[in-house]
């Protein structure tokens, strides 16, 4: 992982893992790590466009379950759920196709790092708006210091490793 000062703006820390996900051994382990703490009895791994993909395809592959997509807004088309949230560095939209599970499908969110936890309050909020379970919440990194736990809170969050904002 490295450490960039002042990316995507001045004053933010950006934790990037785009060297370990460029690494077979290292990916593997770390989604090995995040697939350890996903519990077995759910329908769909959700992935948070675009560093969520990366685990959740992963993570579904090996499960054998499907991946369900939540993406920024304007790349799906319709009927959509959408939902809008702050995050370190700005504002975003994200939106899921609802009808794509079964109602009542269990899922599991993965990302790539918990902030500020807008972005996974947002998912859930979609995911629950759509009719399905969710089950707990998975990211390599937790920022600490953000409130990101305490905006996702009575949801259990899975997290590999914390680092200060
Ligand atoms: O807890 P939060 O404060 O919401 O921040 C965490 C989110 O920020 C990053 O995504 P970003 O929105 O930068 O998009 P990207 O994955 O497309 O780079 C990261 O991948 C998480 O999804
Ligand atoms: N500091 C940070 N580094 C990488 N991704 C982020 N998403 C939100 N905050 C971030």
């Amino acid at each position: 992982m490295t450490t960039t000062p002042d990316f995507p703006q001045p004053g933010i820390l950006f934790r990037d893992l785009t060297g370990l996900m460029a690494d077979g051994p290292a990916l593997r382990q770390v989604t090995d790590a995040l697939l350890s703490r996903m519990p077995a009895d759910i329908d769909a791994v959700v992935g948070v466009e675009a560093r969520g993909f990366l685990f959740a395809a992963a993570a579904a592959h090996s499960r054998g379950i499907g991946v369900y997509p939540i993406r920024k807004a304007g790349k799906l088309p319709g009927p959509l759920l959408s939902e809008t949230y702050d995050l370190e560095y700005g504002t975003a939209t994200i939106q899921l196709q609802p009808d794509s599970l079964a109602p009542g499908s269990r899922v599991y969110v993965l990302d790539d790092l918990l902030a500020t936890g807008g972005t996974l309050a947002a998912a859930v909020r979609l995911l629950e708006r759509a009719g399905y379970v969710v089950v707990g919440l998975g990211v390599a990194i937790e920022l600490t210091g953000l409130g990101g736990r305490e905006a996702v809170a009575g949801y259990p969050v899975h997290a590999l490793i914390e680092l200060p904002a």
